[in-house]
């Protein structure tokens, strides 16, 4: 158990996904049912995956898919550099943090015990995840882990129910009508001190969720705010419901590429018609230097990355204009695009036509005050790594009307 306000040693999430979907009905089991191209067994393993502290995520599944594929995880160089502020990293780690994936059993409890055994022998907070759950937005596990962090051994989120609830007899017949401003729906992650969670499976019996059986220990169990995204996936109308969240959900576009390849116009000119707002790390740089920070390094993209968090949470699309170099910078931006629950599309300017670009770059007048233009020898110096998860759009020869109807045509949507 970790003791009250002193850090764990590490927080492991077992998702469990290896009931059989028959409310659903969908035919095959239902973690591993499509919604928005991905089976809803990826969403929440790349859910957990990208909260902080979390070190080890177990997924349970059904014995005959144990050798499912895991999602890909990046390779990214995330080792501390210097120059570089903490936020850049927010996120980078995710794709590192490992996933084992292990048979599960008859019963939900079966399979949180399946879980349990695989984790790492550093974790001691678990948190307990229904596979089914799988929009569970990242403040929902960050609650569960702030209380058992504080001295909870036992937290699980709840929200409040709107209907009279009835507690009913077998022969159908009311037996009580409980205050329903006591009643909670309950959620997961359920999250507990290790040595709890081992303690309330310790006698191998079944309950719907794992916080009942601390109850039967004795253990006190702490209710915290859930959220509505973190509802289960149970039946067609709920997988309705997930297909209509990801179409009605924001979209963090990344223009990358370098000075002179029409980010900036054609940025704009997609925001305007997307409705999103257009977040140019040139203007917030030449702000922090106007504002006294002697020189600017990672601090532009770290503002960028805070205020595009901010505008996805509230449901609006962003469109962000930068370069984009490095692996790690598309990382982080992909990290936010997951905080928000938005889907991200990721988009290269090059320009093919060396004259032309040069053309560009040394014709173009400032139009933020203050703002000190790359040279051309500045473009031909500037690191920029292969970006694989891009689409390259070539913007040589092409107006901005043509640069911004390939770039919705051709770009695939992602997650964060
Ligand atoms: N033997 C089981 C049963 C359930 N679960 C998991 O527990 C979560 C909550 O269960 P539920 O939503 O009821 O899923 P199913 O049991 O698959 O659905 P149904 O009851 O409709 O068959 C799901 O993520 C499910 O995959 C599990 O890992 N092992
Ligand atoms: C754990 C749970 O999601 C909490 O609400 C729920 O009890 C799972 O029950 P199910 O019957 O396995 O869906």
């Amino acid at each position: 158990m970790s003791d009250a306000g002193t850090a764990p040693r590490g927080v492991g999430v077992v998702v469990v996904a290896a009931g059989s979907g028959t409310r659903l009905g969908a035919g095959i089991p239902k973690a591993f049912v499509n919604v928005g191209g991905r089976r809803i067994v990826d969403w929440a393993v790349d859910g957990a995956r990208a909260v902080p502290g979390v070190v080890h995520v177990v997924v349970v599944v059904p014995p005959a898919h144990v050798e499912m594929p895991i999602p890909p995880r990046r390779d990214v160089d995330v080792e501390p550099d210097p120059e570089l502020t903490e936020a850049l990293y927010a996120g980078a780690a995710a794709d590192r943090v490992p996933v084992t994936v292990v048979a599960g059993g008859a019963e939900r409890s079966d399979s949180v015990r399946a879980g349990l055994a695989a984790l790492g022998t550093d974790i001691d907070i678990v948190l307990v995840h229904d596979a089914a759950r799988c929009f569970t937005p990242a403040a929902v596990y960050e609650r569960v882990i702030a209380a058992v962090v504080a001295g909870d051994r036992a937290v699980v989120p709840g929200l409040a129910v709107v209907d009279t609830m009835k507690v009913v007899g077998p022969d159908g017949l009311v037996v009580y009508t409980p205050d329903r401003s006591r009643v909670r729906a309950i959620q997961t992650p359920q999250g507990f001190a290790r040595v709890a969670l081992e303690q309330a499976h310790a006698s191998g019996v079944h309950a719907s969720d794992d916080a009942m059986l601390a109850e039967e220990c004795g253990i006190p169990v702490r209710v915290v705010d859930g959220d509505p995204l973190a509802f289960k996936v149970t039946t067609p109308a709920d997988l309705d419901q997930a297909h209509k969240l990801l179409a009605s959900a924001p979209t963090l576009w990344v223009i990358g590429g370098l000075p002179g390849t029409g980010k900036t116009t054609a940025g704009r000119v997609l925001a305007a018609e997307e409705g999103a707002t257009h977040l140019r790390v040139d203007s917030i740089e030449v702000a922090l230097l106007g504002a006294g920070v002697d020189e600017v390094t990672s601090e532009g993209y770290a503002a960028l990355y805070a205020v595009a968090r901010d505008q996805l949470r509230l449901g609006g699309s962003v469109v962000a204009d930068l370069v984009n170099p490095i692996p790690l910078t598309r990382e982080a931006l992909r990290a936010v695009a997951r905080d928000a629950g938005a889907s991200i599309r990721e988009i290269q300017l090059v320009c093919s036509d060396a004259a032309e670009h040069r053309r560009r770059v040394e014709n173009r007048a400032a139009d933020i005050p203050g703002h000190r233009l790359p040279t051309w020898a500045d473009v031909e110096a500037r690191q920029f790594e292969a970006w694989p998860e891009s689409v390259t759009i070539d913007t040589a020869g092409l107006d901005v009307e043509a640069i911004v109807r390939q770039i919705r045509g051709r770009v695939p949507e992602g997650r964060g």
